[in-house]
């Protein structure tokens, strides 16, 4: 298993461009299983998740095309439904946590789908009841194995209906539209989830002959069609890692510009960083951030300390909460940084604690931080990352510490990071694969 070996306290400076959104092309990429057309797909990143998947497909029987380093094609033309059965796709489907959005589009067009307990962060209770009840109110019958953990779902056909989601699921409202495009009728889906990964797909499905409309809120409406065509569908850079840049130039004091970055589908994720202190500038589609030595953490107007919270979007993303924790250790301030979706997500602070940062765990939920302002730095030491945004932000914690760190299990890093390393050693970083 590969660490990462970070010599902390250097600044970084120059351009860097975001990969493909990781969480838009675990979507887009099951949504070529609804055509028996060719879908060309690019700016898809070179991660192990995402590799993953197009691996899972390759072996269900999709024809794959490579046509260069970051763009795919796919033809779901002959689909190996015995393949679902056997022991080979229970391990590689439960390797990560996208691949279950594969159920909706089998569903839709072959009657039939089945999955074990999908892969992915193990950062508290991940349920997915709002995917199966969404598909049961399609019609399908659903039979979950306890003993397996293995859930089946088959239909003679699936019908539009209407369904009030009772929690806006990313991967849960993806799933319902990937089946409901195909449903015979109208389906409204309320309560919808609504990020950009989830505008992508449904204009996807509407390039490939899909009749959606609501696109961008909670409420959507689908007219089931008989079938979809190919088309040719281009990711939007991946918000987290641009967030996650942003983060890193902060704490670091660095100077560097976040090139072609979607600036208008990044939601409320630069305010966000504004209440931090964190200066950034729009140019064109780019982020410059400035050299800032430090930054003070605001206040609400009536002098309250600061709350950052997650919440569905259009609210901050719970994926970015990791990285406005470890940016709060060294500004000026206090923070309340409160992961209301997910309970085992914070418990990495105390690695930021062995590292001298300043860290109230209050809840499994909520952690206030008293901001260090760049007096002290964090000491350089050896951590385990325990997740994937946990593990970027004890990268950006070791990339701003004084001396060396090692990060060790960088595997879940490298699960939604393209060659990070390599991408930072260009910035200037002191980072090793070891
Ligand atoms: C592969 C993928 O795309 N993964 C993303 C997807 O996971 P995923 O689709 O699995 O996450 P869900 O949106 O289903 O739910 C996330 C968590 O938030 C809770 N919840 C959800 C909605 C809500 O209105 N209230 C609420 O409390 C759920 O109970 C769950 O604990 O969305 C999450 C939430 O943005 C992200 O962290 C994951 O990176
Ligand atoms: C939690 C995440 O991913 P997954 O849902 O694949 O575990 C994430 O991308 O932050």
């Amino acid at each position: 298993m590969h660490s990462f070996e970070i010599e902390g306290g250097h600044k970084l400076s120059g351009e860097i461009t975001p990969q493909g959104a990781k969480n838009e092309a675990l979507q887009i990429i099951c949504a070529t299983l609804l055509t028996n057309q060719e879908v060309e797909i690019s700016n898809i990143p070179d991660i192990v998740d995402v590799n993953n998947l197009i691996d899972l497909l390759d072996h269900l029987g999709v024809q794959i095309v490579k046509k260069n380093s970051h763009t795919y094609s796919f033809k779901a033309e002959n689909i190996d439904l015995g393949y679902l059965q056997g022991k080979e796709f229970r391990n590689k489907a439960s390797s990560l946590r996208g691949s279950i959005m594969i159920m909706g589009p089998l569903l839709a067009r072959y009657g039939k789908a089945y999955f074990p307990k999908p892969g992915g962060d193990k950062i508290g209770r991940r349920r997915l009841d709002t995917h199966f009840v969404g598909f049961e109110k399609l019609g399908a019958r659903f039979h979950y194995n306890a003993n397996e953990i293995f859930y089946s779902l088959e239909t003679d056909g699936l019908k539009g209906s209407y369904m009030l989601l009772d929690e806006a699921s990313v991967t849960g409202t993806a799933n319902i539209v990937l089946a409901a495009v195909l449903a015979e009728g109208k389906t409204t889906i309320y309560n919808a989830a609504c990020e950009p990964y989830l505008q992508q797909l449904c204009k996807m499905l509407v390039s490939m002959g899909a009749e959606i409309s609501g696109i961008g809120s909670n409420l959507l409406s689908i007219q089931g069609v008989p079938g979809l065509s190919g088309c040719k569908h281009r990711l939007l850079p991946d918000m987290i890692e641009i967030g996650s840049f942003i983060g890193m130039a902060a704490m670091t004091g660095s100077e560097i510009t976040i090139k072609d970055t979607a600036y208008d589908q990044l939601g409320i994720i630069p305010e966000a960083f504004k209440k931090m202190g964190v200066k950034l500038q729009r140019r064109g589609d780019d982020i410059f951030i400035p050299q800032q030595d430090e930054y003070e953490i605001e206040t609400f107007i009536d002098g309250s300390i600061m709350t950052i919270a997650d919440a569905p979007w259009p609210g901050l993303t719970p994926d970015l909460l990791s990285v406005f924790l470890v940016i709060a250790t060294q500004a000026k301030g206090s923070v309340l940084i409160h992961q209301k979706m997910f309970e085992s997500r914070l418990f990495f602070v105390d690695k930021l604690i062995d590292m001298g940062a300043r860290i109230i765990l209050c809840d499994p939920h909520r952690a206030t931080v008293i901001g260090l302002n760049k007096e002290t730095p964090l000491r350089g030491t050896t951590l385990t990352s325990p997740d994937i945004r946990a593990g970027v932000a004890l990268l950006i914690a070791a990339l701003s510490a004084k001396g060396t760190s090692t990060i060790q299990n960088i595997n879940q890093i490298d699960r939604g990071y393209q060659g990070i390393d390599v991408r930072l050693q260009k910035l200037g970083a002191r980072i090793k694969r070891v």
